[in-house]
Order: structure tokens, then sequence, then C-alpha cells
């Protein structure tokens, strides 16, 4: 049968949408995915600060229907790395992707399967495609909580361990109070 239509509020100053499932990722979750590991261990004793929240309205894994999204993704740095979402490709890989950017600065860094890497800045109002096959994480670059909204078919789902063991082949780093794009010294094809 049909499903019922709704409409929810997002709060531009926070991030949260209303009656949304929320996920909180602290950088305890996120071991081995910095390049400074010292510098991880010793921010995970003092505060193990939030990373970032999602606040997600998701639907069944079906084909054709949507899911939408928030990321509320806090400024900081690991060593000379800016804080970033974990990053993934979606489990059905050819399933595309819209973030819409709301508040903050950041960008986001792309990755084919074959490595090659691509970093697109966002500020509010940016709008970034995510095509087909493209493995995609969000990067804060600047020094209030980076926040946008995502939009993607509701059989896309997470394929997080690639990321996880390889990595993405560029990095984002801060140097000479500038950002600064590099490859990654660690990348593993
Ligand atoms: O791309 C999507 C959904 O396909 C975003 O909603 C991210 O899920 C979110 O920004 C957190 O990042 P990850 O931890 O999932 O990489
Ligand atoms: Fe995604």
């Amino acid at each position: 049968m049909y499903k019922e239509p709704f409409g929810v509020k997002l709060d531009f100053e926070t991030g949260i949408i209303e009656n949304a499932k929320k996920l909180v990722r602290k950088l305890s979750d996120m071991k081995g995915y910095f390049l400074d590991e010292e510098a991880w261990k010793e921010l995970v004793e003092k505060e193990d600060p939030v990373v970032y929240e999602v606040y997600a309205i998701e639907q069944e894994e079906k084909e054709g229907d949507l899911n939408f999204a928030t990321t509320v993704l806090y400024p900081g740095k690991v060593g000379k790395e800016f804080f970033f979402t974990k990053g993934h490709y979606h489990a059905k890989a050819d399933r595309a992707e819209i973030y819409f950017a709301l508040k903050g600065k950041g960008g986001m860094l792309l990755q084919t399967p074959e490595g090659d890497a691509k970093f697109i800045e966002m500020e509010p109002g940016t709008i970034v495609y995510v095509p087909p096959y493209w493995a995609h994480r969000t990067v804060n670059t600047g020094n209030e909580p980076f926040i946008f909204l995502a939009i993607y078919p509701a059989d896309a789902g997470h394929d997080y361990g690639t990321i996880k063991e390889k990595g993405f082949s560029k990095i984002v780093v801060e140097e000479d109070g500038k950002v600064v794009v590099k490859d990654n010294p660690k990348w593993k094809e």
C-alpha cells in the first residue's frame, strides 16, 4: 500500500532533525583512522571527544525509496589532521548521493576504487553530487561545527570495511595555518 508522506523540521543552527535517529561517533570509535596514532591515543585518553553526530530518517532498504540525514561534524584535529567522518562506499556501490552544506566550513574527500581522489570545498549553500562508485568522507576544516544534509537511496547501505582497512589516498591537514590536501603516506592500494 501507499506510505504516509510527512514533513519534519531541521534546525539550521544545531543540525538536529526532529524525530530522527541519533548516532554518536566518538574519537575512540575511530581507532586506526587517523595518521598520527600517538596523537589519537593521547586525545582519547584525555577527553575522548565526540567527532560527529548523525540525525537520520531512514526507510526500509528498498529500491526507489530515499533516506536523509544531517551530520554535525565537530571542529578538531588529531595531530595535524582535521576531524573527519569515517567515510564509506555504498554497499550497493552504484548508488549516488547528494550533500547540501548548511553551516560551518569543510569539504569532501571522494575516491574511486582505484584510489583516484578529489577534494571538494564546502560552505553553506554548497551542493555536492557524489556519483555512483565513489567513496566519500567529509572533513571539518573550520573552527565551528560543520553541518550538512545528505540524501541517499534507501538501499544504498554502507561499506565501511574498505576505507577502514586502506584509508583514503589523500589526507587533509593544517600546515602553517593553511588547509592542505596531500598524499596519505599510509595509503594502501
Ligand atoms: O553518506 C552518508 C549516507 O550515505 C552520510 O549520511 C554519512 O553516513 C554521515 O555523514 C556519517 O559518515 P559515515 O560515518 O557514515 O562515513
Ligand atoms: Fe553515503
